[in-house]
């Protein structure tokens, strides 16, 4: 992966491991809204992405390229490329169970992906430093080992949930995801 400084962890940052209560290895992440361009059910056009976690501390998810997410013909578009990664990396992070927002991301483009291919996601985490976590993710062609189409890293920036209300919609979010208190 080619990165920059800013979400390579500095030496001797934490690589958290699995919360105590946090999800059961073998667990399948809900969407955080189902309205969700990465992972809402109800979305027409979405990437439907269905996560769960094999151990607690990494993220695995398929993403089928449709004709909706075309940028040459029959080709995928690099920025619904790159919303897949975003969106896988935000649920590995949720595993923290604190909410996050993408500060920086970034996307080395290794293959082309034609529509029909599934590809095979993954992420995990690299260390936390106060509210900024450094996180990355790899999406595989046809199967969990098949060869690497592309490749994120990002910085992640824990918010609190004062940063849906203040800029987005935080009821819309609680009405479906009660695993955040609003009113902490
Ligand atoms: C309820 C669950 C919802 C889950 C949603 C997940 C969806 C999937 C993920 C997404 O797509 S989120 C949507 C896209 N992202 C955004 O809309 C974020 C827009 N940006 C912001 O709101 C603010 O810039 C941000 C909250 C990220 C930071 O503002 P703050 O005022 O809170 O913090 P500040 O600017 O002081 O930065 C905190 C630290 O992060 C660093 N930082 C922030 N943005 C950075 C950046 N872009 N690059 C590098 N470093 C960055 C900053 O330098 C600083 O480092 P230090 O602590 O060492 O001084």
């Amino acid at each position: 992966m080619t990165r920059s400084s800013l979400t390579t962890p500095p030496a001797g940052a934490a690589v958290p491991s699995p919360e105590a209560g946090g999800p059961e290895p073998g667990t399948t992440l809900g969407s955080h809204y189902s309205r969700c361009f990465g992972c809402g059910t109800e979305h027409p056009t979405g990437l439907h992405l269905a996560a769960r976690t094999p151990d607690g501390a990494t993220v695995e998810a398929e993403f089928t390229v449709g004709e909706a997410h075309q940028g040459a013909p029959r080709l995928a578009h690099g920025g619904v490329l790159a919303a897949a990664m975003d969106e896988v990396i935000g649920m590995s992070v949720y595993l923290f169970r604190k909410p996050y927002v993408t500060g920086r991301l970034e996307t080395d483009y290794l293959l082309p992906v034609p529509v029909g291919t599934t590809l095979h996601l993954r992420a995990w985490c690299n260390g936390i430093v106060g509210r900024k976590a450094y996180l990355e993710a790899e999406g595989r062609i046809g199967a969990p080992d098949g060869p690497v189409a592309v490749r994120a890293a990002a910085l992640f920036i824990e918010v609190d949930m004062a940063h849906f209300a203040e800029h987005g919609d935080v009821a819309a979010i609680a009405a479906e995801h009660h695993d955040y208190e609003v009113n902490p």
